[in-house]
């Protein structure tokens, strides 16, 4: 992959350059909860700048359904993006239309500017190719030269990720380069016991990766939203919790291939349960019960790791010498549901296992309760993509990048 010195041999002044970052941060409301994302991306961002170049930088933010939804807008990360580079970043608030193409033209050399969520337009996320491409040639307008440095968004075959680099001379931003670097190393030559914690929510995007861990890990070890595919798949009941009915063929065979292939399948002995999702904006108490993990009542939600679990966990990391962990162990944003999470970040920390957190949330939740992330191995800012990554899977928006 070309890298920014490359791009800027013949010299970045008054050159456009559009930086694709993942900005898509944890907000309540409109205040941002963790702006580790914007962090890691904003060295490169300054970088360019320093080198006069005009910077227009676009980013998706959650998953709004083609169209302006305000609720996912990216005004308040432009206001912290400023903060973090110490100058002011003009908001465009459409992604390709009059706003973002006056901004454009009117940024002078060394000046940054944020676009609107990519995805409030149809065109990013299609499946359909020509639409994809009608879209990246109005992104290709505003700007003279590419940098992917989105890290998270790699394994997404958009357009902004995808079809955009092929259209303007690209190079990987530093952020990309970093961590392909730290992930190679788990793909090349890992050091053995290694164990892989997998959580969260995105449940159907994480599932398959387990096919490919099942010959490259010694534990597995299985927390948050994915818990409850495998309790059902092994006939237990799981009340209201999220499940994939479609995998529940998929997770049994995983189950019956760890135990021949001798990898250890961890699954939680107890879980904390409630009648609702909690309201993550109120945080009010809301006493889940903890219940065994093959004893769950019906109508009651799995909502986090139970003591047991927690104890369980901790001594599965405790000797092993690589930890991998993508997705967060409960719903950590409610202080009911956080101890799962925290119990896990603890575990690394106790472990002397070279640890790499992945994930959006994941490394949010690190940063949200207490922990110093520089105590971690590695935080990566991508979950999905890491786990392709580590899969051997072409990841779209790094074979755009190649050439
Ligand atoms: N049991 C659960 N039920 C529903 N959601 C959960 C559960 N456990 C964790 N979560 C949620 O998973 C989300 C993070 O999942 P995900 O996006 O897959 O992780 P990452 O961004 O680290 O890759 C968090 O917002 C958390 O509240
Ligand atoms: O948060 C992200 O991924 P992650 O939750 O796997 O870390 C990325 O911004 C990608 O978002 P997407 O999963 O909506 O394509």
């Amino acid at each position: 992959m070309k890298t920014i010195d490359d791009l800027s041999k013949d010299g970045l002044a008054g050159k456009r350059v559009f930086v694709r970052a993942d900005l898509n941060v944890p907000l309540e409301g409109a205040t941002i909860t963790d702006d580790g994302r914007i962090r890691a991306v904003a060295p490169t961002i300054a970088k360019l700048a320093d080198a006069g170049a005009k910077v227009i930088v676009a980013s998706h933010l959650g998953r709004p359904a083609g169209a302006p939804d305000e609720r996912y807008s990216l005004a308040p990360v432009a206001t912290r993006l400023g903060e973090l580079l110490g100058k002011d970043v003009a908001f465009a608030t459409d992604t390709v239309g009059d706003s973002a193409k006056a901004t454009v033209a009117a940024l002078g050399d060394g000046e940054v500017t944020l676009l609107e969520n990519l995805r409030f337009n149809a065109g990013e996320t299609s499946k359909d190719e020509a639409e994809r491409a009608a879209f990246a040639d109005q992104l290709a307008a505003l700007a003279d030269l590419y940098v992917g440095d989105g890290f998270g968004a790699v394994h997404r075959k958009h357009a902004s990720v995808y079809d955009l680099p092929a259209k303007l001379p690209h190079a990987a931003g530093d952020l990309i380069a970093t961590e392909v670097g730290v992930l190679r190393k788990l793909t090349d030559d890992v050091r053995r016991p290694y164990a892989v914690v997998l959580g969260g929510a995105k449940v159907s995007d994480k599932l398959g990766v387990i096919d490919h861990l099942l010959e490259k890990a010694d534990r597995i070890l299985i927390g948050g939203g994915m818990v409850f595919t495998f309790l059902k798949a092994q006939g237990h009941e799981i009340g209201t919790s999220l499940v994939q009915e479609d995998q529940l063929p998929a997770v049994r065979e995983y189950l019956t291939r760890a135990e021949e292939r001798g990898v250890e399948f961890v699954l939680p002995v107890d879980v904390l349960v409630a009648p609702a999702f909690p309201d993550l904006a109120a945080k009010a108490a809301t006493h889940p019960e903890t219940v065994a993990a093959d004893a769950m009542p019906a109508g009651k939600m799995g909502l986090d790791i139970g003591p047991e679990t927690r104890k369980l966990y901790a001594s599965k990391l405790a000797d092993a010498a690589t930890v991998f962990w993508n997705g967060p162990m409960g719903v950590f944003e409610h202080p009911d549901y956080a101890d799962g999470t925290r119990a896990v970040a603890q575990a690394l920390l106790d472990s002397s296992a070279f640890s790499v957190v992945g994930g959006g949330d994941s490394a949010a939740a690190v940063r949200i309760l207490g922990f110093d992330e520089n105590a971690f191995g590695h935080i990566s800012t991508g979950g999905g993509a890491s786990l392709e990554y580590l899969e051997g899977k072409t990841l779209p928006g790094l074979a755009a990048l190649e050439d």
